[in-house]
């Protein structure tokens, strides 16, 4: 696949905090990535570096091919951010922003389609400060959109939208996509992640725990029963679906062993396959917690 992000054993500490230990992951450009993860999994550290935001202590970022912070002037106009605390100037008004925003690049988007698309109208002469969290996050979007960038983060988009605004928003994540547009965007909402994503990431303590298409990680294999027909599942055990790597594998292991779990590390076409599972099963059984 051809990458548009590309992490590869990327270190991160604040103090004695551990953000990422040894984080890699990779985005395949046109595609929409979503790094899914509970609060303080890392997922922001991780988006910020790749933004350039933030210097990781160890390991190797490249982004459209390129070091976010070495070569961020090169980057700059090809890639769009939507930071989690938006980040706007707090004295615009909103859709001026907007429009600032749009006359420093060559060929913006047009400004009132992204007025109309995210629903900034209602709101667009008031000041940024005044704006909700709702409001400022939907605003932040247009900013990061108006570039018309071949590469967007988008740091939890849908955070704090109500229903209505959250579905405008996915509308426009997957019009990205289909316009070509590379998507990486972190959540801890597991239907976003199923809604929106071409391929899932699940992270947690700064760590890859499982990853592949939606699909891939919730397909139903072997039943927990031993008998191998059955379709029931046995209670205590956990099913390993998908990628994980070595380091989660061995978290996982560990786990299964504290609790007193089996272990099965299943086959995709197994004879006992059951339903399908979710992504908060599959999210339960690498970590013993549900995302909140
Ligand atoms: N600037 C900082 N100073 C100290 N600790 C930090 C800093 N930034 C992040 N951390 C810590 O690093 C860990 C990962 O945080 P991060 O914000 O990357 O997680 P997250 O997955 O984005 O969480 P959330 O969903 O809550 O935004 C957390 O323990 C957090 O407290």
């Amino acid at each position: 696949m051809t990458c548009c992000v590309e992490l590869t054993d990327v270190q991160k500490s604040f103090g004695t905090t551990r953000a990422l230990a040894g984080l890699s992951l990779r985005a395949a450009a046109g595609s929409i990535t979503a790094v899914l993860g509970p609060n303080g999994a890392g997922k922001t550290t991780a988006m910020e570096i790749c933004e350039g935001l933030q210097r990781p202590d160890a390991g190797t970022v490249r982004v459209l091919g390129r070091d976010p912070r070495s070569d961020a002037g090169a980057l700059r106009p090809r890639v769009g951010v939507m930071v989690q605390d938006g980040g706007l100037p707090v004295m615009s008004r909103a859709v001026e922003l907007l429009h600032h925003v749009a006359r420093l690049y060559d060929q913006p988007r047009d400004v009132d389609e992204l007025v109309e698309a995210l629903g900034l109208a209602p709101f667009a002469r008031t000041s940024v400060r005044r704006l909700s969290g709702g409001q400022r996050q939907r605003l932040a979007l247009a900013i990061a959109l108006v570039g018309r960038p071949e590469l967007v983060f988008l740091d939890e988009p849908s955070a704090g939208l109500d229903p209505q605004a959250r579905l405008a928003v996915w509308d426009l994540v997957r019009g990205l996509r289909a316009d070509g547009v590379s998507v990486v965007l972190s959540t801890h909402l597991m239907d976003e992640a199923a809604q929106l994503a071409d391929r899932v990431v699940i992270i947690d303590h700064g760590r890859v725990l499982a990853e592949g298409s939606v699909p891939e990680l919730t397909r139903r294999s072997a039943s927990k029963n031993t008998a191998p027909d059955s379709r029931t599942p046995a209670p205590g055990a956990i099913h390993l679906t998908g990628t994980i790597t070595p380091e989660a594998r061995a978290d996982v292991e560990d786990l299964a062993t504290r609790h007193g779990l089996h272990l099965h590390q299943n086959s995709p076409t197994g004879p006992s396959a059951v339903g399908a599972r979710t992504l908060e099963d599959v999210f339960l059984e690498l970590t013993g917690r549900s995302l909140r």
